[in-house]
């Protein structure tokens, strides 16, 4: 990764408050096409939102956003919504999935709404269950799944659409040790596959150490020099 190239997706400087809570205040990061870079630090030190704002989920109050040419701070929400659907996917600690979907409509559920017909959406997301081990689970509910399971759903969801940026939240918050780290080796290996970045937050070494890249957090914004893990 030369630090010479544009970055695909840059903050500067961004500040965003929660009502009175200055949960960003002046934090800058940069993903380069195709590395996987871990925010990191204490918990309230700023990653969610952070991610939440690259991510054009959350607005800053301050500051910028630039993804490839557009600024994603200042775009309208009909392109931030069908940027979402083509070029970023997300992955949070709790898969999200739609609890009265089977496993196999929530990961095809991206590319309908991006205009695939549901024949062809339903034939790749089965692809993507299997890829990520859980094609034989197709058929059931996420109330049905374990936890590692569903996460693994909510990584062939992320992906199907064939992302450029995958923006991942403490993916493996909510799983025993084992498990996340069979869903870190097969997020970063399917991102690398596909020449996705991933953007992942957390709080744990041990996750942050699959990234390329860190930088952490405290207060709000950058604590130390962005480094090799
Ligand atoms: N929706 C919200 N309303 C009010 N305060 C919020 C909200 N979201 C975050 N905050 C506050 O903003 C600060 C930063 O929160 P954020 O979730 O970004 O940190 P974090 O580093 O991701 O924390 P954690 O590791 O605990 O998830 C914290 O003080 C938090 O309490």
């Amino acid at each position: 990764m030369s630090a010479t190239t544009e970055p695909l997706l840059a903050a500067r400087d961004l500040v965003k408050a929660h009502g009175r809570t200055d949960a960003l205040r002046g934090a800058s990061a940069e993903l380069h096409a195709g590395e996987v870079l871990a925010v990191t630090g204490p918990s309230g030190s700023g990653k969610s939102t952070l991610l939440h704002c690259m991510a054009g989920i959350l607005r800053p109050d301050g500051g910028s956003v630039h993804y490839e040419g557009l600024r994603l701070d200042t775009c309208t929400e009909d392109r931030l919504s069908a940027l979402r659907r083509t070029d970023f996917g997300v992955v949070f600690q709790f898969g999200q999935l739609i609890p009265e979907l089977t496993l196999t409509d929530n990961v095809a559920l991206p590319l309908m709404l991006a205009g695939t017909s549901r024949r062809e959406a339903r034939a790749r997301a089965g692809e993507w269950l299997g890829r990520f081990g859980v094609g034989d689970r197709a058929d059931a509910r996420p109330g049905e799944l374990s936890g590692g399971q569903a996460q693994r759903g909510a990584l062939a969801r992320a992906l199907v659409t064939g992302p450029r940026v995958v923006f991942a939240d403490e993916p493996t918050g909510a799983l025993d040790s084992l498990a996340g780290e069979q869903v870190m080796t097969e997020l970063v290996s399917a991102a690398r596959a596909s020449g996705a970045a991933v953007l992942l937050v957390t709080h744990d070494a041990r996750v942050a150490a699959y990234a390329d890249r860190e930088i952490r957090l405290a207060d709000g914004r950058a604590a130390v020099t962005e480094g090799a893990v």
